[in-house]
């Protein structure tokens, strides 16, 4: 019997084994984990069991999984649609042939140089005040993910020392009021203005960096505007023409490539230029973090060893998961409030790169990539859990760490005793025995049994260190990929998101004009109009 059709064999079997059955096989649990520097993958709470497992192995064979993996590392031309390479492994590698790589040391060399010479005032602003603020301009991809990181890294002990005095603010929505709130309290002649855009051309980041520039000079009034904006406005792009007409010079420039996606640019001086100016040279432990991720998906993508390849392990369970058990939607819990900007991080990787209707070859699918949200732990538990026990099965993803950040250990042994016990309770859930034993009145029982058999894993790491953040964001972006290959799409290209900015400028048009007459959403334009 063909590969699929086996699995489909086996997902309609294994429906039909309650978790609570799985996890009471105790040589199974221990299985069902994968362990690298002690960051501990456990799956036993998702719906596999041995043959299971075979049989995705078996598949990833069959599919070219590997040669996929390994063909993205060779730089080969993976984003078909727009003839791209999909090289964000190189961003971090230590040593690489490609004849790239001596770019890529070279910009990361310039962005450290820079960012410590801003750090320790031989750059200044231009009226001569140290630029303690770093005010980020980008959205999407330039802004999502250097944010989950400024954010997870606040409050690491060590990030935190360096950035002491600093701040790193970031702007993103077009929205006038994030401008307000991004620029609030701020003295523009101790900001300096990163603007992040690959292309440079985007509609929203362009606007507010226009404004951002005008609030600049409209502020330091001693100093002619282009000196002004010479001393407080860099940029991040790979479109060099478009920043030079922006009046920004090359050597504040900092470049990256057409083979980093926006969603993978983390790593490239899309993150880097920022998180070097807020933390200094602990931001190296960020990529040798990532760069380890990398190194363990590469070396063990093979038939031998792929079981303890983490991100491998977790693409696989989410294909499973969505394709065969069809769970639809997807939650990423993290365990600790470091990463509260990490599911939106994640959203956007995951979606914009496997939210497809076709496959590489153009053929329709019926099933992608999952709908994905989330929220950090415990302050989930008291907004949508209770749809994950009681209402629709959320494949569910749990991420802790045994040390916090805060010496206290009391309400981290609380945290993490919930971190322990929500798996258990979305897949054993409560019987109605168990309720009747307890007294439950008879009307109450159908409110409070809880099903359970709802899937989920857990990542544990030893403690959310930056090297521990750099691993976390490698390990998300290559289970995505696996997602992406074992589904056959191109997830490296985003033309979904196209359709809605072209209309969004003939609307600026219909406004500017007033001229709403057989518009689609016309009673909303004239409402617009009348109130605005
Ligand atoms: O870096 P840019 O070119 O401003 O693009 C920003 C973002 O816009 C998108 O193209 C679409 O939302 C993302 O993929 C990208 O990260």
């Amino acid at each position: 019997m063909e590969i699929l059709a086996r699995l489909q064999n086996q997902a309609n079997q294994i429906k039909q084994i309650h978790l609570r059955d799985l996890l009471s096989q105790r040589e199974r649990n221990q299985v069902c984990t994968a362990n690298f520097e002690n960051i501990l993958f456990d799956y036993s709470h998702s719906k596999v069991c041995q043959t299971t497992l075979d049989l995705l192995g078996e598949y990833a064979i069959s599919t070219g999984l590997f040669d996929k993996i390994r063909a993205m590392y060779e730089g080969q031309h993976i984003n078909t649609t727009e003839n791209r390479a999909v090289l964000h492994v190189l961003l971090r590698a230590q040593e690489s042939q490609h004849p790239q790589f001596p770019e890529v040391l070279q910009i990361r060399e310039r962005i450290k140089d820079f960012a410590g010479k801003v750090r320790n005032g031989e750059i200044l602003g231009v009226t001569g005040k140290p630029l303690f603020n770093i005010l980020c301009i980008g959205i999407g991809g330039s802004y999502l993910g250097p944010e989950f990181v400024a954010e997870a890294l606040k409050t690491e002990p060590n990030c935190m020392r360096e950035s002491i005095g600093r701040n790193l603010r970031f702007l993103a929505n077009v929205d006038p009021v994030d401008f307000l709130r991004a620029t609030h309290e701020l003295d523009p002649e101790e900001t300096l203005v990163v603007i992040i855009s690959k292309t440079f051309t985007t509609a929203e980041t362009m606007m507010n960096a226009r404004k951002a520039t005008a609030w600049l000079t409209s502020h330091i009034t001693s100093h002619p505007s282009e000196k002004v904006i010479e001393h407080h406005v860099c940029a991040v792009s790979s479109n060099l023409q478009k920043t030079k007409e922006f009046g920004i010079q090359d050597e504040r420039v900092f470049g990256f490539w057409d083979w980093v996606g926006g969603r993978y640019s983390v790593t490239s001086a899309v993150g880097l230029v920022p998180l070097y100016l807020h933390y200094g040279p602990q931001i190296d432990l960020f990529l040798q973090g990532a760069n380890s991720i990398d190194r363990l998906f590469l070396e063990k993508a093979n038939l031998n060893q792929w079981k303890e390849n983490i991100p491998l392990l977790m693409g696989l369970l989410g294909w499973w998961n969505t394709q065969f058990l069809e769970y639809s939607s997807r939650a990423v819990l993290p365990y600790s409030q470091a990463l509260v900007r990490f599911a939106a991080h994640i959203q956007q990787l995951d979606m914009e790169s496997n939210g497809k209707q076709c496959k590489k070859d153009g053929t329709p699918v019926e099933v992608s990539g999952p709908i994905v949200f989330g929220e950090p732990g415990t302050n989930g538990q008291h907004s949508f859990y209770q749809l994950m026990h009681q209402g629709r099965i959320v494949q569910s993803e749990f991420i802790g760490f045994c040390q916090s950040h805060s010496s206290d250990s009391e309400a981290h042994n609380e945290l993490m005793s919930n971190f322990f016990a929500q798996p258990d309770a979305l897949a054993l859930g409560k019987t109605t025995e168990e309720l009747r034993k307890e007294n439950c009145p008879d009307a109450l029982v159908p409110h409070k049994m809880f099903k359970g058999d709802r899937p989920s894993f857990s990542l544990l790491f030893p403690a959310l260190t930056v090297n521990a953040c750099g691993q976390l964001l490698a390990l998300y972006e290559h289970r995505v990929a696996v997602e992406g290959f074992l589904w056959d799409l191109n997830s490296f290209d985003q033309f979904g998101v196209e359709l809605g900015k072209t209309l969004a400028t003939k609307v600026k048009q219909a406004i500017a004009s007033e001229t709403f007459e057989g518009h689609p959403s016309e009673n909303l334009l004239l409402h617009y109009i009348n109130h605005r």
